[in-house]
């Protein structure tokens, strides 16, 4: 049984300005495998906590319990920031304007906040990566210029991958998705998107629940009285990146957002930021991940 809260602090969850003057929340709902926990969790998420921005993806498998959920939230479209992403096996210049419509009539909606190229990498058999990747990313500035998408941008994107679309002179990507946590910090990447505007997102905020445990978050947890998983995000956070845990339980749903009443100390910060082992939680076996 879960305790209804009484306030709704994510409602105050400040912004992050994008390239072309949008601003997405930096804390939002990751719901990576969310499976049958969807619906229910969201509602909760929406309706409980005030969480205003919402991660998903074609491959994650729960758009449509989301849009249901944010139909029956009655919270207004324009108050929410809707993310999702297209799926490699999608890549290429007409099916990608088809996977982003299936996208928006899954979760209900007319427009998407935010369209990401899932992985750098395409699965479309005889073509070279680079090609489809430059050609699926036209297809979403078309996207962006016809007001389907408000933003548009990449995920798992590597420098030489941001300079590519940069050599092609288009859009610049509004932003990068990136794993990030404390034994995951590519700093380089992180100052990289930050000198080319790209706002820099980063998943898997708890380490997938592995830093849960580290004595260095649980010291600080004790120190600050709050649970390890808000130290965790609110170290992500207070370094300005977009951070996106995910939870299927309420009341961990309610923990991971009371995260903007306290400041960790610039010491405190730097003890999380000595955790770095760049270890990767999430491996696809495209040829640029290996090695
Ligand atoms: N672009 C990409 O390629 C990727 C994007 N993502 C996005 O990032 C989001 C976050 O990453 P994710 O991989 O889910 O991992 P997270 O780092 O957010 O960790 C999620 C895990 O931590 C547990 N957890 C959550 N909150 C608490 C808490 N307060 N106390 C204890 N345990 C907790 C969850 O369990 P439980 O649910 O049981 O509470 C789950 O097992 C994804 O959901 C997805 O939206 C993720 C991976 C790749
Ligand atoms: O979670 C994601 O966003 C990923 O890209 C992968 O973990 C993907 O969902 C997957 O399941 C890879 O097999």
């Amino acid at each position: 049984m879960v305790t209804k809260p009484t306030s709704c602090t994510a409602l105050s969850c400040p912004a992050v300005p994008l390239h072309n003057g949008l601003n997405i929340p930096i804390l939002g709902l990751g719901t990576s495998h969310y499976g049958g926990y969807s619906h229910e969790a969201v509602l909760y998420a929406l309706q409980e906590c005030g969480i205003r921005h919402i991660d998903t993806a074609k491959r994650y498998g729960c758009e449509e319990a989301l849009g249901k959920a944010v139909t029956e939230s009655g919270v207004q479209r324009e108050e929410l920031w809707i993310t999702t992403k297209l799926w490699p096996g999608d890549y290429g210049y007409q099916s990608t304007k088809q996977a982003c419509r299936d996208s928006c009539a899954r979760l209900g909606v007319d427009y998407l906040d935010l369209y990401l190229m899932h992985w750098p990498d395409s699965m479309v058999p005889g073509r070279s990566s680079q090609e489809v990747r430059l050609e699926t990313w036209r297809a979403l500035e078309e996207l962006y210029d016809e007001g389907l998408c408000r933003a548009i941008g990449v995920s798992n994107f590597l420098i030489p991958h941001l300079n590519e679309l940069k050599d092609c002179g288009g859009i610049v990507p509004h932003v990068n998705q990136v794993e990030f946590h404390p034994f995951q910090q590519p700093m380089k990447l992180v100052e990289h998107c930050r000198k080319e505007n790209i706002v820099f997102e980063g998943y898997c905020p708890l380490a997938k629940g592995q830093a849960l445990t580290h004595p260095h978050i649980l010291e600080l947890a004790k120190k600050y009285g709050r649970s390890a998983s808000q130290i965790c995000i609110r170290w992500s956070i207070q370094n300005g990146v977009v951070t996106i845990p995910k939870s299927t339980k309420p009341d961990r749903i309610y923990e991971n957002c009371q995260v903007f009443g306290f400041t960790l100390t610039s010491e405190d910060m730097a003890y999380i930021s000595d955790l770095h082992t760049n270890q990767k939680l999430i491996h696809l076996t495209f040829p640029i991940w290996k090695g």
